[in-house]
């Protein structure tokens, strides 16, 4: 039996459809808070030690999994230890890279993301930013993170207006998550990501699951509620924490975070083995 099992009649639905014909069923996840645990240290993120080989278990017995992560492709791929993993795709930067079996596709960058790169150490300092606030570079996107400041969501609250402006300036947009401003370029998200892997594989899922913990994974579930409207089954998982509540009030199965999400997998696979 998949546990936990779905706390609503079309979240039940799509994991009776996975179990009917799994071979056919596409998985999606988000990486950071869903297989990897939040840590203070962006570089220091690692995925859960289960995450990685309870994938290989997962991947010759489903359709397809993907991960579609607002991390660089390769960096997901580096610090999930994923590289080998055979039958899985890696939807970087939100859907504007893309990795498989060791290849790696990226468009590049449009301007504005050198413009911020070039503006952002000034704003921050005009803006007050506390010190301890961090900007990670990911060549395609830059991420403000405010975790490791002494008030994270103060932090988070005093920068957002100023990053909006500055992501309009420069053609970008910001997109929020756990104590994170991106300014990222328009144009995709992950629900889009999850419908282009869709179509990319040429037939009909038997059902689409997707699990995630953050603001940005509410486009996938967007995407799954419109696939169900269309009449593909579908599951939304949401690795739960106390920073983010929003998901876990749309979701179908809730789990306590990158842990329960393995766990659930592995009962998965105990139940299609
Ligand atoms: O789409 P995701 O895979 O969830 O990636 C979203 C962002 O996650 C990372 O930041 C988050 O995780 C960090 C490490 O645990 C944490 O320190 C930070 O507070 C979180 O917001 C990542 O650094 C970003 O680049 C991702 O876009």
């Amino acid at each position: 039996m998949i546990s936990p099992p779905a706390t609503t009649a079309a979240g039940a639905s799509g994991l009776d459809a996975i179990r009917d014909n799994p071979a056919e069923a596409v998985l999606g996840f988000d990486f950071d808070g869903t297989l990897a645990p939040i840590v203070a240290d962006p570089a220091a993120a690692r995925a859960h030690p289960r995450a990685a080989p309870t994938l290989a278990r997962l991947a010759p017995l489903v359709g397809s999994l993907v991960i579609i992560t607002g991390r660089p492709a390769a960096t997901a791929v580096e610090y999930g230890g994923f590289d080998g993993l055979d039958g899985l795709v890696v939807l970087g930067q939100y859907g504007r890279e893309r990795w498989e079996s060791g290849v790696l596709t990226a468009p590049e960058p449009p301007p504005g993301v050198a413009e911020v790169r070039a503006k952002l150490p000034e704003v921050l300092k005009a803006s007050g930013a506390p010190p301890e606030t961090y900007v990670e570079d990911k060549g395609q996107a830059l991420a403000v993170h405010t975790r490791r400041c002494a008030e994270p969501e103060k932090a988070f609250q005093r920068l957002r207006g100023i990053m909006a402006a500055l992501a309009e300036r420069t053609g970008l947009v910001v997109e929020p998550g756990r104590y994170v401003l991106e300014l990222r370029p328009p144009g995709m998200d992950k629900g889009q990501a999850l419908r282009s892997h869709l179509a990319e594989r040429g037939r009909a899922p038997s059902a689409v699951l997707f699990a995630g913990d953050d603001l940005g994974d509410l486009a996938a579930y967007d995407a799954i509620e419109a696939l169900r409207a269309e009449g593909v089954p579908g599951v939304k998982v949401c690795s739960a924490s106390t920073e983010v509540t929003v998901l876990a009030e749309r979701a179908d199965v809730t789990v306590d975070g990158p842990e329960g999400v393995v766990a659930f997998l592995e009962s998965m696979i105990n139940d299609l083995s």
